[in-house]
């Protein structure tokens, strides 16, 4: 393998990954090709954490298994760690983790245990650093009871913790994860994050992440790339995300004596119930609530009221559409 980082001018020294106009067909006999990646750009440094959106078909998948060096791209250039992946494949996957949460790289009829040990002399880690780091991941991912079972008898969740181990197991400093959290229920996913918030903060893994689940991506992401139809729609972090979402919170008031519709500067009714009782009012993500109630309560008796802070599941599905601001309600 050849240098550690890309020489390309105007693109900083610590940056690991390059895509450039990334594209990927996939020709199909007698039906229109399917062109899974369009025109891709970005790039991704060191220690960075970015959360790969979209909707279904969006091309992520397709995206990671360019990255990984399993899929050639049609068109576009591509460097990972300096190098091009599916002309170093090999070289790559020992510093490089990989997850793919709905199908294991986990030998199906092995214990999980010899799974482990197996990939460990696949990919060659020295025989000390194999057991200390078996020993910790088996450890924090709480595998000890379950390394006599064939993978094939292991539930989804233990499944998947037994997959993180083996993508964490040669020591790797970049790592994929797509939908590693799928079909997990709400403990495993937390510990999951919590554990990937912790390798996080103290290896400096540059992670990308595709989940479809967007507490992952509050959970663990800075960085969040929005890709439709195989493009980037949106590339920034998540603030930025609620700003080109149109991110907007909404205050709900109950009023004592109804009113056919409320005024407010700076806020804007959305919607009213209840006779005139309750009114929802819309209002710019960052503005203060504050004087739009106080300038409610010096014309009115309010009877109750409540904030509605932006849900970044409303505003992710606002990108997808194309369409207007998210409120809440
Ligand atoms: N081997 C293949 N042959 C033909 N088409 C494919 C192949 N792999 C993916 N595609 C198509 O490419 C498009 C992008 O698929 P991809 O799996 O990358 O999407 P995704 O964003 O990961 O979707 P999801 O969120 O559903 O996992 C889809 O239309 C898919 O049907």
């Amino acid at each position: 393998m050849t240098p550690e980082t890309p020489a390309t001018p105007g693109i900083p020294g610590d940056t690991v990954i390059v895509a450039e106009h990334l594209r990927r067909v996939f020709p199909r006999r007698g039906r229109p090709d399917v062109v899974a990646v369009d025109d891709l750009s970005f790039t991704v440094r060191r220690g960075e954490v970015l959360g790969l959106l979209g909707p279904n078909g969006a091309g992520k998948s397709t995206t990671i298994k360019m990255l990984t060096g399993i899929l050639v791209p049609t068109a576009g250039r591509l460097e990972v760690a300096g190098v091009d992946p599916t002309r170093h494949r090999t070289a790559l996957a020992r510093r490089m983790g990989v997850l793919f949460g709905q199908r294991t790289t986990l030998w199906w009829d092995l214990p999980l245990g010899d799974s482990l040990d197996l990939l460990g002399r696949v990919h060659r880690v020295p025989p000390d650093r194999l057991r200390r780091t078996r020993e910790l991941l088996v450890d924090v991912l709480d595998l000890g009871p379950l390394l006599g079972t064939p993978v094939r008898q292991l539930s989804l969740g233990q499944r998947v913790r037994g997959d993180l181990a083996a993508a964490l197991l040669h020591g790797p400093d970049l790592l994929y994860l797509d939908e590693p959290t799928i079909g997990l229920d709400i403990t495993s996913k937390r510990r999951l994050r919590e554990l990937l918030t912790t390798l996080i903060a103290e290896s400096g893994v540059t992670l990308l992440l595709t989940t479809h689940d967007l507490s992952d991506v509050e959970a663990l992401c800075r960085r969040v790339l929005v890709i439709d139809h195989g493009t980037a729609i949106f590339d920034g972090d998540l603030a930025a995300l609620h700003v080109a979402g149109g991110s907007a919170r909404t205050l709900v008031v109950d009023l004592v004596a109804p009113v056919p519709s409320l005024e407010a500067p700076g806020a804007t009714t959305v919607r009213t119930e209840d006779d005139g009782r309750r009114h929802w009012l819309r209002l710019p993500q960052d503005a203060s609530t504050a004087p739009v109630i106080a300038a409610i309560a010096a014309a009115h008796e309010i009877a109750d009221l409540s904030v509605r802070e932006p849900e970044i599941e409303d505003v992710v599905a606002r990108l997808y559409s194309g369409g207007g601001p998210a409120v809440s309600d």
